[in-house]
């Protein structure tokens, strides 16, 4: 009998802390052979940079609009994984921000995939300080929600316990067959994996799934910015905006060079948080690029404000 592989898929809405999560169950099963895919919404591949090492093998699906159209590319994957010589222990795959979990975890479901995809578990990571606000405007997270087997609400080191504990009451009440738990940077007691259990996906009323509709209203935005930014401006620039359009930008990721220092950062923001850290771009071949994902965000307007962010002397030269 052939090996089968055991497959864990990862989903939660933009920014909850998915990468995060990866990056746990990677240095836990670091003695095995584990393979990542990597789902970025939009083209460019920031999230790739930010795991950490500890795969063997990561594959990359970075095409147009992930709740939608992946399953091709998915497959598409999966043949060329298992036509290598050898088969991994541990399939990871980190969902987009947006994805349908439902859709994407269904592909396991074929009887082809079965043969040799053992698949495990669909594990949703909440942010609690975004949860409610974002619920109401995003559908998707509402069909992440529906259809987990674990949710971990984290962030809880952002909001009062007893905030959090309201989130948590919420989310059961979404989702009551799904294991939850409340985390800080993903931590959480790998018992809860119960690797005996069958995945909710194989319990689940698709038609409650669809009758969920996706938006279709998210759309992803690459910037190239081979310009260098002050660090304050950058910093008032993109923080005035995530707060005037909290309600529709959802999140900025992306590596700038900055002013006086060798090396790109890392620039990310979630909710109404920006933070300009002094991670570096490990791959100095790559582009550097800000990626702004949201809710009927427009190219002209990102321009506008990448402008105003470059410092005056540059923006001359360079717009
Ligand atoms: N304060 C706090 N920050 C966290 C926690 N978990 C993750 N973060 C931070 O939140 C940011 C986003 O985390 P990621 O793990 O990249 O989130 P993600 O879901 O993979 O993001 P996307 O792939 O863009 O959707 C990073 O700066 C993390 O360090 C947490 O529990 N508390």
């Amino acid at each position: 009998m052939t090996k089968r592989i055991k497959t864990y898929l990862l989903t939660g809405f933009l920014g909850a802390g998915k990468t995060t999560l990866l990056n746990h169950l990677l240095s836990r099963s670091k003695s095995e052979l584990n393979y990542v895919i990597e789902n970025e919404f939009g083209k460019s591949s920031v999230d790739a940079e930010l795991v950490i090492k500890n795969y063997n093998k990561l594959f990359e699906l970075n095409n147009g609009c992930i709740c939608c159209s992946l399953d091709n590319e998915l497959i598409e994957v999966l043949v060329q994984m298992i036509q290598a010589d050898t088969l991994p222990d541990n399939l990871f795959i980190e969902a987009s921000g947006v994805a349908d979990a439902g859709q994407l975890a269904s592909i396991f479901k074929r009887e082809d995939v079965i043969q040799y995809f053992d698949f495990q578990q669909v594990v949703c990571m909440v942010d609690a300080e975004n949860f409610e606000d974002r619920v109401q405007e995003v559908p998707e997270m509402f069909r992440q929600i529906v259809a987990s087997d674990l949710i971990l609400i984290n962030k809880t080191d952002l909001v009062q316990e007893k905030y959090a504990e309201s989130v948590k009451s919420e989310i059961e009440s979404i989702n009551p067959l799904a294991k939850t738990a409340l985390t800080t940077f993903g931590k959480f007691d790998f018992d809860l994996f119960d690797s005996s259990a069958e995945s909710i996906l194989t319990k689940i009323d698709q038609s409650k799934l669809d009758a969920i509709k996706p938006a279709h209203r998210m759309k992803s935005i690459a910037m190239e910015v081979p310009f260098e930014f002050d660090r304050d401006q950058l910093y008032a620039v993109l923080s005035t905006s995530i707060f005037l359009y909290y309600h529709q930008l959802y999140r900025i990721k992306g590596f700038v060079k900055l002013k006086g220092e060798d090396q790109a950062v890392l620039v990310q923001s979630t909710g109404n948080k920006l933070t300009i850290s002094n991670q570096y771009k490990k791959n100095e071949s790559q582009k550097l690029v800000l990626i702004f994902i949201g809710r009927d965000i427009e190219r002209k307007g990102i321009e506008r404000l990448i402008h105003n962010a470059i410092s005056s002397k540059l923006k001359a030269s360079t717009i």
